[in-house]
């Protein structure tokens, strides 16, 4: 069986050998990585102000090797602030108005691509088997196959994928087009991501899909599929159904005093939609003055890249919104919003999710959105709560058993947190049981081995 070898921007480090990684994603990973021997490559998270960052930091757990390289300060201004998430960033998530285009930045991502390519060259077998993670990474295997690296690598993109003309607004959309044409395996969250992929390389006349999953383009044939991410769905059931004896969630449980909890869990990121998602609260609550004193709304947002400015302005903004409504709506014994701006351990997080009647999860659009899906997997089978789902996240191709909304839509979106709260337990119980039969067979570790099937043909491992 051929190594794997992954590369992401970010890498998640178990502290030693056999330790339970942090999230879904780097759950199916290691255990792939675990099963064929190899190597996750990706930026440790430092920077410093050298020229030349030094050498990679190899971490051994058992037949992984971590492999992490520092960037430079204007690495990560150029290519991480920069490009990724000032460019591409925007654009994929359909933020035109956002995008902050410059040069400088786009030759920190190439540049930065190519740094990637060059660290990775001499740890590389010629059987090995290369998977590559995200927009941060997009030309990596350009780079390789310039270097003369003829291995199976596969591409997955993690963030949506935008309609040509979203596309074309960006200045390097070809370069970006082109270098995704050196992969052998292309992944996207959804049908629809899939569609403006085929869609931008017929509309730009640069290649054209020659039917079952392949592509042609750039003189390369290439497959491109949808592999829709999934969590670790019976893990996640049941450390949620021991988190709920867990103190903190008990105490979060004790002050709520018996009111309805809805739940919002996103990075302070202007693509989850929070400032709209707020607006709908406040309607809900004035729509329905019965409701008043009755619910608490839990807002966990912790911050995100804040060095870029758009984040940066957010977070006043979101504050003050918060603010403002529970000065408006609060009474004396009533927080009508509760707003944390940190992170809270998935633990503590499945436990909560499972006191929550409500899950508020309004993307303006997200790539699959995994709040949703764990959302639905910390559900008491008796007792579900209900997902309210906007249908521009990836998540919503998948879990049909949802209270789908417009998240511009906030009237729609306030009707929609109403109609959970009020939902008959069987009618809840028959929506959440669809759903999690689908969490169920569509795991993260399905996702990954089909990725995986696709990538190394069986026979050819
Ligand atoms: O690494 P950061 O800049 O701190 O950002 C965190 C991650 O955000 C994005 O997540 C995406 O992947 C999820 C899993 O597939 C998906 O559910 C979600 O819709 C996406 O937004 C980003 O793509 C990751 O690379 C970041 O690490
Ligand atoms: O305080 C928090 C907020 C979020 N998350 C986790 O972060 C991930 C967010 O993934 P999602 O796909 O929803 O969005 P992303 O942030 O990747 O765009 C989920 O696994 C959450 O459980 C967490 O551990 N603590």
């Amino acid at each position: 069986m051929s190594r794997l070898v992954i590369v992401s921007n970010r890498v998640s480090v178990p502290e030693r050998s056999g330790a339970a990684p942090a999230g879904g994603l780097a759950v199916a990973l290691q255990a792939a990585l675990e099963e064929r021997g190899g190597i996750w490559m990706g930026w440790s998270g430092n920077s410093s102000g050298e020229d030349e960052p030094g050498p990679l930091d190899l971490k051994e757990r058992g037949k992984i090797t971590y492999a992490l390289t520092d960037l430079t300060k204007t690495d990560v201004e150029e290519y991480y602030h920069g490009f990724a998430n000032r460019v591409l960033w925007p654009i994929c998530h359909y933020r035109l108005d956002l995008a902050e285009y410059g040069r400088k930045e786009m030759a920190g991502y190439f540049r930065v691509n190519r740094f990637f390519a060059h660290r990775l060259a001499p740890m590389l077998k010629e059987d090995d088997v290369i998977w590559v993670h995200d927009y941060h990474l997009i030309p990596l295997a350009a780079e390789l196959r310039q270097m003369g690296f003829r291995n199976r690598i596969g591409f997955f993109l993690h963030i949506p994928w935008p309609p040509a003309d979203v596309l074309f607004a960006m200045p390097v959309h070809e370069e970006i087009m082109r270098g995704l044409s050196h992969y052998d395996v292309i992944g996207f969250q959804t049908d629809h991501d899939l569609e403006n992929f085929a869609g931008g390389l017929k509309r730009e006349g640069i290649g054209e899909a020659l039917g079952d999953g392949l592509f042609s383009s750039h003189g390369r044939r290439f497959k491109g599929a949808a592999y829709g991410i999934g969590i670790e769905t019976a893990a996640f059931a049941k450390f949620a159904q021991k988190s709920a004896s867990h103190s903190m969630v008990r105490k979060a449980r004790d002050s709520i005093e018996g009111r309805d909890l809805i739940i919002g869990v996103d990075r302070l990121d202007y693509s989850k939609g929070i400032t709209q998602r707020i607006d709908a609260f406040e309607r809900f609550v004035k729509d329905n003055p019965g409701q008043q004193g009755k619910v608490t709304y839990l807002q966990i947002t912790p911050k995100s890249r804040s060095e870029v400015p758009e984040y940066e302005a957010m977070q006043r903004t979101v504050a003050e919104q918060a603010g403002r409504v529970n000065g408006a709506l609060g009474q004396v014994d009533w927080v009508p919003i509760r707003y944390i701006n940190r992170s809270i351990s998935r633990p503590i997080l499945a436990g909560l999710y499972r006191m929550a009647k409500v899950g508020l999860v309004t993307p303006l659009r997200d790539g699959m959105n995994l709040v949703a899906k764990e959302y639905v997997a910390a559900q008491d089978p008796e007792d579900p709560g209900v997902l309210v789902l906007s249908r521009f996240a990836g998540a919503a191709r998948e879990l049909s058993g949802a209270l789908l909304v417009n998240p511009y839509d906030i009237e729609g979106t306030a009707n929609a947190i109403a109609r959970g709260l009020a939902m008959p337990p069987e009618e809840r119980r028959a929506r959440w049981r669809g759903m999690m039969d689908f969490l169920l067979e569509h795991d993260v570790t399905r996702w990954c081995d089909d990725f995986l099937k696709d990538l190394v043909p069986p026979g050819e491992s």
